[in-house]
């Protein structure tokens, strides 16, 4: 079965009004491979959210950088995954390393999330990946398994989960993982995938690598057969963002 590549820009915790018309301007006027080939989501903070909707061309979409673990409520500060529906923003990202370290997020509290903002009809890229220090010590696989299996426990339908592996050691840092780096903990996610949820949620599920990809980098990543796209931070904010965007074709070409 085809996984159809994906490219995310994660904005992050960046940005003015000014800033984020202007990047929207960019990815709007580019010319980009169709939505049969890529797709395309980006995630502004919270409180542009709906400023980035009304702008952003159509074949793009938009994706919240977190929700609350259940239903809203007395929860001050939170945004729930309801209100993201209400909004009509289709996607969210949960798990992401920044919030697993900074905000004490659990495999077991991200895999509610996941299964909550999947409940409510959200579509989730959720984020697993090793520190330096467990790579280090050999046990790459047996965290990001950990991680996977925390949201596997609570998911039955994976067709609206992204998987996004992002080893922490490469977020932000420029230190890229190797093509054949990230080939083999994607295989080994999809061996485990299939080992214990299903053959066919091994083979449907998209599993994209984030961690300093930019524009030149990611043509050799997007070559390896497991690598289904992108979670892009800093490079999303650039206009090498659509060079990412269109790394896609490497794959079509394969
Ligand atoms: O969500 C995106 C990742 O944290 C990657 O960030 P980066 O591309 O700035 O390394």
């Amino acid at each position: 079965m085809g996984r159809k590549f994906f490219v995310g820009g994660n904005w992050k915790c960046n940005g003015t009004g000014e800033e984020v018309k202007k990047i929207v301007t960019t990815v709007n006027e580019a010319e980009v491979p169709s939505e049969d080939v890529v797709e395309v989501v980006v995630s502004p903070p919270f409180v542009f959210l709906s400023l980035v909707k009304s702008l952003l061309r159509s074949d793009f979409h938009v994706a919240a950088q977190n929700c609350w673990v259940r239903k809203g409520g007395a929860f001050t500060g939170e945004v729930s995954a309801e209100m993201l529906v209400n909004l009509g923003i289709p996607w969210v990202i949960l798990g992401h390393s920044e919030r697993r370290s900074l905000l004490n997020e659990s495999n077991e509290f991200v895999g509610d999330k996941v299964a909550y903002a999947l409940s409510q009809g959200l579509k989730v890229i959720a984020c697993i990946g090793e520190t330096l220090e467990q790579r280090e010590s050999g046990s790459t696989m047996t965290v990001v398994a950990a991680q996977t299996k925390a949201i596997a426990d609570k998911v039955l339908n994976w067709a609206n989960v992204v998987l996004a592996y992002e080893p922490v050691w490469a977020i932000g840092t420029g230190k890229v993982a190797t093509p054949a780096q990230a080939q083999e903990v994607h295989c080994e996610l999809r061996k485990w995938l299939h080992e214990n949820v299903s053959a066919e949620v091994a083979a449907s599920t998209r599993i994209i690598y984030g961690g300093s990809v930019n524009g030149v980098n990611c043509k050799e990543l997007a070559a390896q057969p497991d690598v289904d796209g992108f979670l892009v931070g800093g490079a999303s904010l650039k206009p090498e963002f659509i060079d990412i965007i269109k790394s896609a074709t490497v794959k079509k070409n394969a």
